[in-house]
């Protein structure tokens, strides 16, 4: 009796333990929320619609609420360079590139590999770096200069040359010698970056497979409110300064923003540079995210980036 008794215990044991290191090997890189993240986007309606439309992610839904009311893409009567900030995994682009003019150029970068688009060209880089911008300005100005030997195509990006060859024939960007373009060659800047991944995940190897399984993509925020605010602050901040440098006078502009003491200086820089800014939380854009997108319409001319920045 004491025997088997002590046996049911080894066994049950047994069978817990092996339970537990299934249960660690399984979960070891997912934390509780983590865990709940995944939950909720498996029972979530938008996340459904996305898989059924084929859009990498559910943030599809974002953009196209935010062009239903802002009237961004233009599919008829204009076409448009179009810039994505932190395009991976991919569906903005993916919008963008449903909702205009087949002749319209779309970049989308990112700091991640990530596969690129069809019909949108990507290059793999940081947007707080100097070169970037300069990159970005080139593409738009000398495209059709680009080929397979191009360092910048070797090196940093996927330029989609099917889709630029099967352009090339037609005037694309029309006026290509006004300097003005040349300097500000974007109409319309889209901005939904946030910083890639929670820490945990930096040393772990599964990270880097992410961005191409964007249905089981972990969330961005790490769940510390001041730090999520802070770092987004600083990312909407690189994309104002990008657009300092490379929108045209009178484009516009989208930037996701987690909200916080510092927004009220943020909406202050855009004001300086855009004519009419507006703030806008999408429906698909769960409620208990802190996330809200600002929209500037129509980029002033001759805009001194150190005054904006000085409060
Ligand atoms: C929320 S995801 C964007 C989702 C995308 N709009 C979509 O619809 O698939 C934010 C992206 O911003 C990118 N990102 C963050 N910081 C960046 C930086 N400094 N330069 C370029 N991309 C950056 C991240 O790598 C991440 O892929």
């Amino acid at each position: 009796m004491l025997l088997s008794l002590r046996y049911n215990i080894n066994v049950s044991s047994y069978i817990l333990n092996r339970a537990n290191i299934f249960l660690y090997n399984t979960y070891r890189y997912n934390s509780n929320s983590q865990n709940r993240w995944l939950q909720r986007n498996s029972n979530d309606i938008y996340t459904r619609e996305a898989k059924l439309k084929n859009w990498r992610s559910r943030a599809a839904f974002k953009l196209v609420e935010l062009d239903d009311k802002f009237n961004l893409f233009h599919k008829k009567s204009k076409i448009q360079n179009i810039l994505d900030l932190g395009f991976a995994p991919g569906s903005w682009s993916q919008v963008a590139r449903s909702k205009t003019h087949p002749k319209s150029i779309i970049m989308g970068i990112d700091i991640l590999p990530c596969k690129p688009i069809e019909g949108v060209h990507a290059l793999q880089a940081n947007i707080l770096s100097k070169k970037t911008h300069d990159m970005i300005r080139l593409f738009f100005n000398e495209k059709f200069n680009l080929n397979e030997d191009d360092d910048l195509d070797q090196n940093l990006g996927y330029l989609d040359k099917s889709y630029m060859d099967t352009n090339n024939n037609d005037n694309i960007t029309t006026n290509l010698n006004d300097s003005d373009t040349k300097h500000y060659p974007i109409d319309l800047i889209i901005s939904d970056m946030y910083v890639p991944y929670p820490k945990d995940f930096e040393n772990s190897n599964i990270t880097s497979n992410l961005t191409n399984m964007p249905y089981y993509r972990l969330m961005n925020t790490s769940g510390v409110a001041i730090r999520d605010h802070l770092q987004s602050v600083d990312l909407c901040d690189a994309a104002l300064v990008t657009a300092i440098d490379l929108l045209r006078p009178n484009g516009n502009f989208v930037c996701k923003l987690y909200t916080g003491k510092e927004e009220h200086l943020f909406k202050k820089r855009l004001q300086k540079v855009f004519r009419k800014v507006s703030k806008f939380k999408p429906d698909s854009s769960r409620s208990m995210s802190k996330e809200v997108y600002y929209v500037g319409i129509g980029k002033k001319n001759d805009i001194d980036k150190l005054d904006v920045f000085t409060t």
